[in-house]
């Protein structure tokens, strides 16, 4: 036997176990009879392996509109990868580890969710994630704009105030920049707005809609309670009481979790019910509408949460913040400086 056919063989048995990682296969794809991604979106989640990442990939495993669901992370994505595949759900899942296996990740995603990088620990604020954060995002965000320039990207890493700013300068960079189809996600401070509501007015949290504008970090996050839906009122206790707690969830979680990290479980749930959205808004179902942090008209500054239309191609549109009370009006003006500064801090990190 030549020798270059005995290491063919011997390569033959060392192949990874885990078929759905990049590269590696026992019995081909291509030799398999089903095949994955004949309808549906494609979804890739960067950061995949994280605690947010494992419960955000196998929520979208189980999602419908999902037909393929790459898996990105530099640690860990294989074993992620092998363990969501066994779910006998519709959507295809793809692993890819490291740098190298990127651009493989990203090519012909119609949406990227981005959760990575690192979280809070207690004492730190969302700002004090920036040195490590702000260099994540713009080699990940390189990278959908090289491979998937039209993918709707759904930013999760914080600060997002930041963060958001930061893609939104590399997608400018590249000449690939559509404000319609970058999305700071802060659903998960609507979700807290209406738990906490709930809870006050004795109401199941699914029937409460609260609008939170705004941005995501501390004063920034504004829930108008003058809005919530159905309609009703506050003391001014509660008002108080309701605006500190959805201000300060991350942080009551981040104290919680003592170290060990900040929200992950309901960050995923927050997560799918934003990525399902943008899925249905891409799909053209009518009438969609949630809070995202998106490039905005509605104040002076060039960025603000408050509620957009999903559609076809994103965001598109972005929605005034309707009548405020004093108290919001007053809240409003201490977001705003706030968020100044971090939209600011945000671009600087690309531009200068
Ligand atoms: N927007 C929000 O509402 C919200 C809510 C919760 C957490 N977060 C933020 O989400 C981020 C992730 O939180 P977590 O709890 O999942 O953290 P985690 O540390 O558990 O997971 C982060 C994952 O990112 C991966 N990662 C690091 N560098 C990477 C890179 N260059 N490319 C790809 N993956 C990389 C890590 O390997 C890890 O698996 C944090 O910045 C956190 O503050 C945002
Ligand atoms: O609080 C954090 O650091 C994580 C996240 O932004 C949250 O709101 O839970």
């Amino acid at each position: 036997m030549e020798a270059n056919q005995r290491i063919t063989m011997i390569a033959a048995h060392l192949q990874p176990l885990n078929p759905q990682m990049e590269g590696s296969s026992v019995l081909r794809r291509a030799d398999c009879r089903a095949k994955g991604g004949s309808s549906g979106f494609k979804v890739a989640i960067l950061g995949a392996a994280g605690g947010i990442g494992q419960p955000l990939a196998m929520l979208m495993k189980m999602n419908p509109l999902v037909s393929v669901l790459h898996l990105y992370d530099v640690v860990n994505s294989p074993g992620v990868t092998a363990d969501l595949s066994h779910m006998d759900t519709g959507a295809v899942v793809r692993g890819f580890l490291g740098q190298p296996q990127l651009e493989s990740a990203l090519t012909g995603m119609d949406l990227v969710i981005i959760p990575a990088g690192v979280p809070r620990k207690p004492g730190m604020t969302r700002d004090d994630l920036f040195n490590i954060n702000a260099g994540i995002v713009k080699t990940l965000c390189e990278g959908v704009a090289k491979c998937c320039p039209n993918a709707i990207v759904n930013l999760i890493s914080n600060p997002v105030n930041s963060t958001v700013p930061i893609a939104a300068e590399v997608f400018k960079k590249a000449g690939t920049y559509d404000p319609k189809r970058l999305l700071g996600v802060t659903t998960l401070d609507v979700v807290r707005a209406n738990t906490f509501v709930a809870e006050v007015l004795g109401l199941d949290p699914r029937e409460v809609n609260v609008p939170v504008v705004g941005g995501h970090a501390g004063v920034t996050i504004l829930p108008l309670l003058s809005q919530v839906k159905p309609p009703c009122s506050f003391t001014p206790e509660e008002t108080n009481y309701l605006t500190n707690r959805i201000q300060n969830g991350g942080t009551e979680v981040v104290e919680a979790k003592a170290g060990a990290g900040s929200a992950t479980l309901s960050m995923a749930y927050a997560a799918v019910k934003f990525a399902d959205a943008c899925l249905r808004g891409l799909r053209g179902d009518a009438g969609i509408v949630e809070c995202a942090f998106v490039a905005s008209q509605v104040t002076e500054l060039p960025f603000f949460a408050t509620k957009v239309q999903l559609g076809r191609t994103g965001a598109e549109e972005v929605f005034q913040l309707g009548p405020l009370n004093e108290y919001e009006r007053v809240g409003l003006e201490k977001a705003k400086e706030e968020l100044a500064g971090s939209i600011q801090k945000g671009i600087a990190f690309i531009t200068k």
